[in-house]
């Protein structure tokens, strides 16, 4: 029998399926996987010679309901490197579960990627962080995995990893020194942060007594994805770097008259665009691969 909320529900059968689907209507070999975040889709924009699939033309791929993620699998180079780009992810709260979320992610590495790189929007908890600031992401707290909605929940297949994979060292130090470097050199040493990511289903915001905990708890920034994504891409061996621009402060006080809304969310995006995607591009053309393709 099938064990319940079994990550058998895309077998890794199906997972090939779709990414030979994919290389067989590209030529692109793509050994860098980017996802972007709520309102940063014009990364994709950055890929040369672009062949784009919309994500309801793709076999088992979910689609994309949200405003400010377009829903489509962009390839392409840049600078010289082929790379796969989501332009659109799948949130908790859009209702798919989990293992549907973290799909693309074993699809990119059966395409042969080796390094994701995903961006997000989230609410500033650290006092310290300014709207617009960019956070380097050094760790996460998976809340949703305490009450057990983990991607690798279910059977596991031992051809994408192992049972147990370790986390501690999710976030690719090597990759967060390059963004530091890189972030530098471009004068962005301004706005560039780094922090602990926290995830909530979403999709309401936070409570300020929800906000005032999970500071106490150590994040220093909230929002509604990411962390899924990164545990299904460890799990698969890929080497991940995560980013969160800090679109909102979180309310933290009662005397205060903000109020989160994704309008700012996507608003503040576009104001970061083109540092972020200058930060981005710069990181993946320093990168080091082992695919000769690159
Ligand atoms: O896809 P991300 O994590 O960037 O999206 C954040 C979280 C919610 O989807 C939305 C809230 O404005 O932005
Ligand atoms: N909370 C949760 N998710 C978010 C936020 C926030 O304040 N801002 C952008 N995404």
């Amino acid at each position: 029998e099938t064990p319940r909320g079994t990550s058998a529900m895309y077998s890794y059968e199906d997972c090939k399926a779709t990414a030979d689907w994919l290389l067989a209507q590209t030529s692109v070999r793509p050994v860098v996987g980017i996802v972007c975040g709520s309102g940063m889709g014009g990364l994709a924009d950055m890929l040369k010679d672009q062949v784009a699939f919309n994500y309801k033309d793709i076999p088992n791929f979910p689609q994309s309901t949200v405003h400010g993620h377009a829903g489509r699998l962009v390839f392409g180079t840049l600078k010289g490197r082929p790379c796969v780009c989501m332009q659109g992810r799948f949130h908790l709260y859009e209702g798919y579960a989990i293992q549907k979320i973290t799909l693309p992610m074993r699809i990119f590495s059966l395409l042969g990627v080796e390094t994701v790189i995903l961006t997000n929007a989230a609410g500033g908890l650290n006092q310290d962080f300014k709207v617009g600031d960019i956070m380097i992401m050094k760790d996460h707290i998976n809340m949703p995995g305490f009450a057990g909605n983990n991607p690798l929940a279910g059977a596991n297949d031992d051809r994408f990893g192992v049972r147990f994979p370790c986390m501690s060292d999710a976030y690719d130090r090597e990759l967060q020194q390059l963004a530091v470097d890189v972030g530098q050199e471009l004068g962005y040493g301004d706005f560039l942060r780094e922090g602990v990511y926290c995830v909530l289903g979403g999709p309401s915001f936070e409570t300020i007594a929800e906000c005032r905990m999970l500071h106490k708890l150590g994040a220093d920034a909230v929002g509604m994805s990411t962390a899924h994504e990164v545990i299904a891409a460890r799990h698969c061996g890929m080497r991940v770097f995560a980013l969160s621009l800090i679109t909102n402060k979180a309310v933290m006080d009662y005397d205060s008259e903000e109020k989160a809304n994704h309008e700012e969310v996507l608003e503040t995006g576009q104001h970061r665009a083109i540092q972020l995607e200058k930060l981005v591009s710069t990181m993946v053309t320093r990168m080091e691969y082992n695919n000769t393709n690159a």
